[in-house]
């Protein structure tokens, strides 16, 4: 995230760390989102490659044991039907990965909550994009307070024009912005006091992670409520 700030730890306690292993240790690479003990929702193009992968429930300090965390492998990975990894202004940019054993909820570990299907949110509600992803130098847990950028604007001349879809929600422009790595994470919006998890973060601008009318781009999470159901048959 950039231009955000060091979250309380665990205060986001349904983003999970995503990381694949190479040779004998494991690599964060993109966020996610716990949303049943036995489910996690990320993004599409974090898992379009074979790799053995795990997920980091209840950590803070991503390089560092603090005892809070746990860690799960992943039984099976369910990628949208539609996603074509050569397009991701397509949409369909997102992936349901079922864990091999159940997480233990507790105060570090908590499930994210879905929003109904078809809920659109009005201009500038407020949200939050999470994520160990670059803060230009540095990674650390972030939280940056991207307001949500309506699609009539984001969809203007000179913001992102038709490379976003309606099956997409924009956040940030100007300081706030998510940035490599934070992809596949949760951008939580508050909804009459509770925190929704909107949108997977998906792309930003080729031209840098907070670059001009060019906010982060999030899969619209309500757009997909019935393939999750579909796929998890528990939602
Ligand atoms: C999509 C991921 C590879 C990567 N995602 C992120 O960094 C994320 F954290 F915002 F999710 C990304 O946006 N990387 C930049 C460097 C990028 O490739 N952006 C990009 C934006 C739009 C398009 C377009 F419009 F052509 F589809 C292509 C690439």
């Amino acid at each position: 995230v950039v231009g955000g700030e060091v979250a309380r730890p665990n205060s986001w306690p349904w983003q999970i760390s995503l990381q694949y292993k190479s040779g004998s240790n494991f690599y964060h690479t993109c966020g996610g989102t716990l949303i049943r003990r036995g489910w996690v929702m990320t993004a599409a193009h974090c898992v379009d490659s074979s790799r053995t992968w795990r997920v980091v429930l209840g950590d803070h300090n991503i390089n560092s044991q603090e005892g809070t965390e746990q860690y799960m492998s992943v039984s099976r990975v369910y990628i949208h039907p539609n996603w074509n990894s050569n397009n991701v202004a397509g949409g369909w940019d997102i992936a349901l990965l079922r864990l091999s054993t159940d997480a233990s909820l507790n105060n570090k570990v908590q499930l994210g909550a879905l929003p109904p299907s078809g809920q659109v949110l009005p201009n500038n509600n407020l949200c939050y994009i999470t994520g160990w992803g670059r803060t230009q130098t540095v990674r650390s847990a972030e939280a940056g307070l991207p307001p949500v950028v309506d699609h009539k604007t984001c969809t203007s001349y000179g913001w992102w024009g038709s490379t976003v879809k309606d099956s997409m929600v924009c956040g940030g422009g100007g300081s706030e912005s998510g940035c490599q790595g934070d992809s596949g994470g949760p951008l939580n919006c508050s909804v009459n006091g509770q925190w929704v998890v909107h949108g997977v973060t998906s792309f930003v601008s080729s031209s840098g992670c907070n670059a001009y009318r060019k906010p982060t781009v999030f899969t619209r999470v309500s757009a997909y409520i019935s393939w999750m159901n579909g796929v998890s048959r528990i939602f």
